[in-house]
């Protein structure tokens, strides 16, 4: 069984951070674990309030994987602050996994903060160097471009900005605009627009987590990026399209959906 390792947040509602990463880890048939980076009170509404857990708690959890499981690829997601950035960066340059897929998360679906101001500069200084892929949002990848993204074609051109800072390769996610869910991967061989159609439903809570996660998965299994990015778009659309309500706002991605239908009834 290959194994997967997501330092993130947790959501208590169970929609993202961490549970949006183990259920699409299992989902995408690895074996999650989780080293949690900060205590997230949030709901398909909201975010209450955010509580960070103190830097050597984040290290020691590091420890304890590393120290005893051979980790196929690590997915990073919330990482609050720069101490906390830098820290993980110093932990994986320690463990050397070799396949890292970033989540730069910077605000929930809500819209409240989930990270400190000002982390781009040691994200860019301590991080981009490591990671496989970094996969900003809209709101992401203009804090990292410097770039106003307001269509398609600002999007390819950020990605090629990010490229330039040294990251291997970049998928910029188009989720906050509007028409088909288009993404763009730039890859060293080349750009890929990758489209699906935009399924109308108010469930978008988790899917930037969910669809990082599932591509760590396919990486961990062998995949090439353009293959793994691909097959994680489909997963990410479908489990869009079949999820169900479970609160009074952006409810989460049906992360199972070929065992539980529209309803949340088991098939
Ligand atoms: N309504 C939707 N229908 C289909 N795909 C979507 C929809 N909203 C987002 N996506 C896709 O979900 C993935 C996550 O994107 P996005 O929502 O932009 O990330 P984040 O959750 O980090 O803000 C992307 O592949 C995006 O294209
Ligand atoms: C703990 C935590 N981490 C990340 C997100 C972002 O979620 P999304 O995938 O919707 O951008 C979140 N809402 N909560």
């Amino acid at each position: 069984m290959l194994k997967c390792l997501s330092v993130a947040g947790s959501d208590c509602s169970g929609g993202a951070g961490i549970q949006a990463d183990l259920k699409a880890f299992s989902a995408n048939e690895t074996f999650g674990m989780s080293v949690i980076t900060s205590v997230v009170a949030e709901n398909t509404t909201r975010v209450l309030s955010v509580f960070n857990v103190p830097v050597e708690e984040i290290q020691k959890q590091i420890d304890a994987v590393f120290e005893d499981i051979h980790v196929d690829a690590v997915k990073l997601g919330m990482l609050p602050t720069a101490e906390i950035i830098s820290a993980v960066a110093d932990k994986l340059n320690e463990y050397k996994p070799s396949i890292i897929v970033c989540d730069p998360v910077m605000v929930a679906t809500s819209g409240d903060a989930l990270s400190e101001g000002g982390t781009v500069s040691t994200m860019r200084e301590k991080l981009f160097p490591i990671v496989t892929l970094l996969t900003p949002n809209i709101p992401e990848a203009e804090a990292i471009s410097g770039l106003e993204i307001k269509n398609e074609n600002h999007m390819e051109k950020a990605a090629r900005i990010i490229m330039d800072m040294g990251v291997k390769n970049v998928l910029v996610k188009g989720g906050h605009l509007t028409g088909d869910a288009v993404d763009y991967l730039c890859t060293p061989e080349g750009v890929h627009k990758l489209a699906c159609k935009r399924v109308d439903s108010p469930n978008t809570h988790g899917t930037g987590c969910t669809l990082s996660s599932a591509i760590t998965a396919n990486l961990a299994h062998g995949m090439d990026m353009l293959s793994a990015v691909t097959k994680a778009k489909n997963y990410i659309t479908e489990a869009i399209e079949k999820s169900f309500t479970v609160g009074k706002g952006h409810s989460p991605v049906n992360h199972f959906y070929d065992y539980y239908d529209l309803k949340g009834t088991v098939l």
